[in-house]
């Protein structure tokens, strides 16, 4: 009920089913954000079944309820399918308490801006076999993307060198992921609505699908952590350890002493790793191809700065990132222009008020980052690709580096210094050996790209599309050729 004042404008409620029907969309960034200029307000609010809703729109707001009252708006929805899944140990999903805190902990200890320095090496390798891919066999674009992402993270996490993106390991933990991430939206399942249909047997309950489709997903999961594990213990008894968070922690002398509790914590963070990097990281190099595809010009100026920084006498290394302002504005709008999450939902702990509204305890807040990259009062034209936005009237980058794409206060991405790298080390790579553009048909026509995109779950992901990957010349050709000999 209300307390002592109005909720947030929003759509009308029903009775009995409150907003259900408003709630129910495609493409949720966008759909929200129209609340905001329907109801002349930037924070909307909603309810369904006694699930309320406050959706934040502006960047402002999420500012001053995210980061200055984080206190009491960093937990999160209370899902019943999360367990039902056995995803009581994805770290992003966990309430905010104490097993939360310890699993943060040792996330912020392994991916903060000073140890993500440590993945620098396994970054270079895995990009340049990426780069060696996209020589060989361009065409396979979306299978190389798939493969840079997972085998940096298996490889960060476990140890473990992946062949090919069809190693069932992979295959199985992907199928996991997908199904159950397809059960955790509200509406993909009737429990997430009335969480007490959790509790009746399955036979009574009559959700045999999702119930036996969360079975099958948790079983999967358990499958890839386990055998991950049992790899990481291998791997070491044969003395053939690669370096990771698992092998080192198994390996630490102090570990026969670590409570259970923290050893569950580590193939937690391990296993939310996983989840958080790889589809996020996808996302992102699909949207970088499709927009240098589009954008020739963009590209041409890009390739000139590390042209005259660089030279064609090496590939970029890490070192050279702060002398490429311009790719740096490259990647501050390619995180903006497109974001792999693009409705984050948080959850109140405590009865609030904001703005003279009233906002009950166990409101999921919603983070609408699509509507914050693309607010025209910040970003005019939001919908253009403009890299340029982000230098001052002076030809400097601009102090605007925040990343809204990786979420807000203290649950915002842990992995954020992690990301930053691959993205960043990714694009400078690409676009200092290949040349991206539209691909040609068999009569030499120009293939329109599809810009089309869809949403799994939290994640947006990009349809595939035809481009052309070309070496720019014989001396990158020789350069990833080089590379891979030398670490062979
Ligand atoms: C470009 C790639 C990535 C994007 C766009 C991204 C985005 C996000 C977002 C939006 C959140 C939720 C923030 C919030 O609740 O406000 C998140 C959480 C998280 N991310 Fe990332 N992420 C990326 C890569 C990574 C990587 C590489 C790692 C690990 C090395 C990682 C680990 C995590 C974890 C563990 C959480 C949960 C944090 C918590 O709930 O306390 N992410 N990420």
């Amino acid at each position: 009920q209300q307390k002592n004042g109005p909720y947030a404008p929003g759509p009308k409620p029903l009775p009995i089913v409150g907003n259900i029907l408003d709630l129910q969309m495609k493409e949720p960034g966008p759909e929200y954000a129209k609340w905001s200029k329907k109801y002349q307000s930037g924070i909307c609010f909603a309810t369904a079944f006694g699930n309320n809703i406050l959706v934040v729109n502006k960047h402002a707001d999420a500012d001053e309820l995210f980061e200055k009252r984080a206190k009491i708006y960093s937990d999160r929805p209370h899902i019943p399918m999360i367990k039902l899944v056995g995803w009581e140990g994805m770290v992003s999903l966990m309430p905010y308490g104490n097993y939360w805190r310890l699993c943060r902990r040792i996330c912020q200890q392994h991916f903060n801006y000073e140890s993500a320095k440590n993945y620098r090496p396994i970054i270079r390798e895995k990009v340049h076999d990426f780069l060696l891919a996209l020589l060989e066999t361009p065409n396979n674009f979306a299978s190389h993307n798939k493969m840079l992402s997972i085998s940096f993270a298996v490889s960060i996490m476990y140890g473990y060198q992946m062949k090919s993106v069809d190693d069932p390991l992979i295959t199985a933990a992907n199928h996991s992921l997908l199904l159950a991430g397809s059960l955790l939206t509200p509406d993909a399942s009737i429990i997430n609505l009335f969480p007490f249909l959790a509790h009746i047997p399955l036979w009574l309950s009559g959700l045999m699908t999702s119930r036996k489709a969360a079975a099958e997903a948790e079983g999967l999961m358990k499958y890839m952590q386990e055998s991950m594990l049992n790899f990481a213990k291998t791997s070491i008894k044969n003395g053939a350890a690669v370096p990771s968070l698992m092998t080192n922690f198994i390996e630490k002398p102090s570990t026969s002493q670590a409570g259970e509790e923290e050893e569950k914590a580590m193939q937690d963070v391990a296993f939310t790793t996983y989840a958080g990097a790889t589809d996020t990281t996808i996302a992102v190099t699909s949207t970088f191809f499709y927009l240098m595809a589009k954008h020739p010009e963009v590209q041409r100026k890009a390739q000139a700065e590390i042209d005259q920084i660089i030279g064609s006498t090496r590939l970029p290394e890490f070192d050279d990132r702060p002398s490429l302002p311009y790719l740096e504005a490259i990647y501050r709008e390619v995180m903006r222009w497109n974001q792999s999450v693009p409705v984050i939902p948080h959850a109140l702990t405590e009865d609030d008020y904001y703005k003279g509204y009233f906002i009950p305890k166990g409101t999921t807040v919603l983070g609408n980052i699509w509507a914050m990259n693309h607010d025209e009062d910040v970003y005019p034209e939001p919908f253009a690709f403009k890299p340029e936005r982000f230098f001052d009237e002076n030809g400097n980058l601009d102090k605007n580096n925040r990343i809204l794409s990786y979420g807000f206060g203290r649950r915002i991405c842990v992995g954020k210094a992690v990301a930053s790298s691959v993205v960043w080390f990714m694009m400078a790579s690409t676009l200092s050996c290949f040349n991206i553009g539209k691909a040609k048909d068999e009569f030499g026509n120009e293939i329109e790209l599809n810009g089309e995109y869809r949403t799994e779950g939290l994640i947006t992901v990009k349809e595939e599309f035809k481009c052309s990957i070309l070496p720019r010349s014989q001396v990158y050709k020789d350069f990833i050729q080089a590379e891979k000999n030398t670490s062979v």
